[in-house]
Formats: structure tokens, sequence, C-alpha cells
């Protein structure tokens, strides 16, 4: 339902109001109409997406892994390189039934479709808990523009904390997803850990490495002027891995970090997007690459797309694997509190690859 009259903003210094303090986010805005982008939303040119350059012709593309096959080396060659050239490849055939994705992408967009005030008692001052929080655009008190998104992220504690914190309406099919990505997520942290050279995951080293997650639902409302703005700036993620699963209108792009340009992660059915993290970059000690990626806005679609970022605890201190610096490879980052690291990456507004310079020797 479209806010009343009296719930609109008045004028253009109550965009910020109305989207942010009054609970409505981008979707309450786009929801009324808006044939021009609020100025809040004009991103600086060198952060807007380029239209008139001709994505066919970029052949690049990251790699499709089919995990069928569970014992074939080709398959772990395949996932390690990926993790190595690009940091980002996608999983078909990963075991996670197609209902449970189907199931949280509808729980999602029910999530948004929520009225405001519903939406609004998860918000960062309503929820009375920071694991639970309902918000728009990344950290807009740090922000020069605004990015065209609304999210609600979810920090997973137990199953109990989450039956009496979580939103009814999406808390079964966001914890069912959560639960059925646990085995492949397992299956490819040994791979890598094996490109390492790292055999044995211990359960400390498996607590370092998936002992907490967090997932977000993310609602990108149709835009009226996309080349304008982003649904989400260029950064690199802050977990150890991320499973993203996407919906099929694209909008996802990953920076090709040889020619530096930017590659479309076309929605293929049934896959997920895996993504290396900072932390996983910093305990290879640089190997496996946590890759710049951003999202553009759509002019003629609304589209979501739901991340687990499964990560360390916020207790762990994370750096180079003893693996890795062993036999005299010298440490490119220093040991840090993970919750630290994350603290850091959340106080500002996104800025691509620059979270990592905080763990850097
Ligand atoms: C997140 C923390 C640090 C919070 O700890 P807590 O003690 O509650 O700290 P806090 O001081 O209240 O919060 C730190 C700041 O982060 C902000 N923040 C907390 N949670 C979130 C959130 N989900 N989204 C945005 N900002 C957040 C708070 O607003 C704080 O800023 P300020 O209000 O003080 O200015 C803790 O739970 C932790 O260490 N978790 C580790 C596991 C984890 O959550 N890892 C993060 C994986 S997320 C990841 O990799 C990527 C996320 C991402 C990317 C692009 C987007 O566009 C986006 O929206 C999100
Ligand atoms: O929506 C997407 O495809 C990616 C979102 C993203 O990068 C994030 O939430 O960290
Ligand atoms: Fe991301």
């Amino acid at each position: 339902m479209a806010p009343s009259i009296s719930m609109t903003p008045s004028n253009p210094l109550d965009i910020l109001d109305f989207v942010v303090n009054k609970g409505h986010g981008v979707k309450g805005l786009a929801d009324l109409g808006l044939k021009t982008l609020p100025h809040q939303y004009i991103q600086p040119p060198q952060e807007r997406f380029d239209h008139t350059s001709n994505e066919e012709l970029n052949e690049d593309s990251i790699p499709v892994i089919d995990l069928s096959n569970s014992d074939d080396p080709k398959v772990a060659k395949a996932v390690c390189d990926a993790a190595q050239k690009w940091g980002f490849f996608q999983i078909i055939n990963h075991g996670i039934p197609i209902h449970v994705l189907g199931n949280v992408k509808d729980a999602t967009h029910k999530f948004f479709e929520l009225p405001a005030e519903e939406k609004k008692k998860y918000s960062k001052e309503q929820s009375g808990t920071n694991n639970v929080r309902f918000g728009t655009s990344f950290t807009p008190e740090a922000e020069k523009a605004l990015e065209w998104k609304d999210y609600l992220s979810l920090f997973f504690v137990s199953d109990d904390e989450a039956a009496s914190l979580w939103p009814a309406i999406c808390r079964n099919e966001a914890l069912e997803y959560i639960r059925s990505s646990e085995t492949v997520v397992k299956r490819l942290l040994k791979i890598l850990m094996n490109g390492l050279n790292v055999k044995d995951i211990d359960s400390t080293k498996e607590s370092i490495l998936m002992g907490s997650k967090r997932i977000n639902l993310n609602y990108y409302p149709k835009c009226p002027n996309p080349e304008l703005t982003v649904g989400v700036g260029r950064h690199s993620d802050v977990s150890t891995l991320t499973i993203l699963l996407q919906d099929d209108i694209g909008g996802l792009y990953v920076r090709n970090t040889k020619t530096m340009e930017w590659v479309h992660v076309p929605p293929v059915n049934g896959s997920l997007v895996i993504n290396v993290g900072d932390a996983l970059q910093i305990m290879s000690n640089g190997k496996y690459k946590s890759v710049e990626h951003r999202v553009t806005a759509n002019g003629n679609d609304s589209r979501i797309s739901v991340p687990i970022f499964v990560n360390p605890r916020p207790s762990d201190i994370i750096g180079p694997l003893v693996e890795m610096v062993e036999s005299g490879e010298k440490p490119i980052y220093k040991h840090v509190l993970y919750s630290d690291y994350v603290k850091h990456f959340f106080r500002k507004a996104h800025d691509g690859k620059a979270t990592i310079d905080f763990a850097k020797v």
C-alpha cells in the first residue's frame, strides 16, 4: 500500500527523514512513483555505471562450476583457480534444494511488502538488538550519496534467538537456507584449505573459518534514474566466504583485477554465486582474492538478493594461517580482532578495497 499524503516527504530535504528515520526505506520512496531521482542518491560520476560501454563485447566471465561430481580433482582445481583469479565463481548442482532457494526468495519479497511501521520494528532504533537490523543504503550517516537499496540483516546466534527476534514472515525460510548451505560451505572450505596445503580442519580452524553467519535480505526497487545512482557501491565483503542467491534480474558486477573492467555476473537458474571475503584473503596471506563488486540500480524491475556471509566469530583473532608463513613466506597482514575489522567496515561508506588496509602490515 502506498503511504498516505501526510506520510510522504513534502520537500526534498525531508527525503532522508522519510527514508531513514521514518523507516519507509527506498522502497517507500519508489512506491510514491517518483519521476526523478532525489539528489541525495546522485553518485559522483566516477561511481556511476557506464551504460554506454558495450558489455556484449566483454568476453570475460566468472566460472560456473558443476559440483555434482564430488571427488573429481578437476572440480577442486576449478574452485581454487577461481578463488585466486576472480575471487568469484558460480556453483550449480550444489545440493541445496531448489525449493529452499525459491522459498527464501518469496519470503524476501513478503518481508519488503510489509507496511513501513511493521518493518521499522526491526530497525536499529526499535529492534532492541544488534543482531537484527532493517535498514537502507549502507551507512547513511557516513555516506555522501545514498545507495538505492533496503536490507534486513540477521546475525545468526541460535534457532531459539531467531525464533524470538527474527521476523516471522521470513524466519523459517532464512534458517532453512542457512542450514541447507552448511554442507556445501564445508566442502568448499575443505577444497580451498587443501589448495593452501592446510590438510586438517580441526575445530579451532573450523570456528575461525565459519564460526558465525549473517544473512542479508536485499531489496533494490525499480529506480527512476538508474544511470545516476548505484544499488550497492564498490566494496569487498568482510566474510570468509559469501554464498549469494540472486533472482533473475541481474545487475551484480565484479572487478576483473587484471583489466580493471567490470564483469557482469549473469543469473544462472538454480546457481549460487560464491565469493571470497576479506577474512579469507587475510588468512590465505593474499593467495585467495576478496574482489571488489557492486550492483546497478534498475529502471525496469525491482531486484532481490540473499547473501549468507560465512565469517569468523567476532571474538576471533584473524591473520595469515601458520601454514602460510611457516615456510618463510612474509606475512602481508597482521593479526586483528575480527569484530574490530567488521566495525571498521560498517562505520564508513563503501570504499572499494580500502577496508583491508586496516589489516595490512
Ligand atoms: C557486526 C558486529 C561488529 C557488531 O558488533 P557490535 O558489538 O554490536 O558493534 P556495534 O558497535 O554496535 O556496531 C558497529 C557498527 O556497525 C554498524 N552495524 C552493525 N550491524 C550492521 C549491519 N548489519 N549493517 C550495517 N551496519 C551495521 C553499527 O551501526 C555500528 O556503527 P555505529 O552505529 O556505532 O556508527 C559484530 O556482530 C561482529 O563482529 N560480527 C562479525 C560477523 C559479521 O557480522 N561479519 C560481517 C559479515 S557482513 C559482510 O561481509 C558484508 C556485508 C555487507 C556488504 C555490503 C552491503 O551493502 C551490506 O549492507 C552489507
Ligand atoms: O545484490 C547482490 O548481488 C550483491 C550484494 C552484495 O554485494 C552484498 O550484500 O554484500
Ligand atoms: Fe558484497
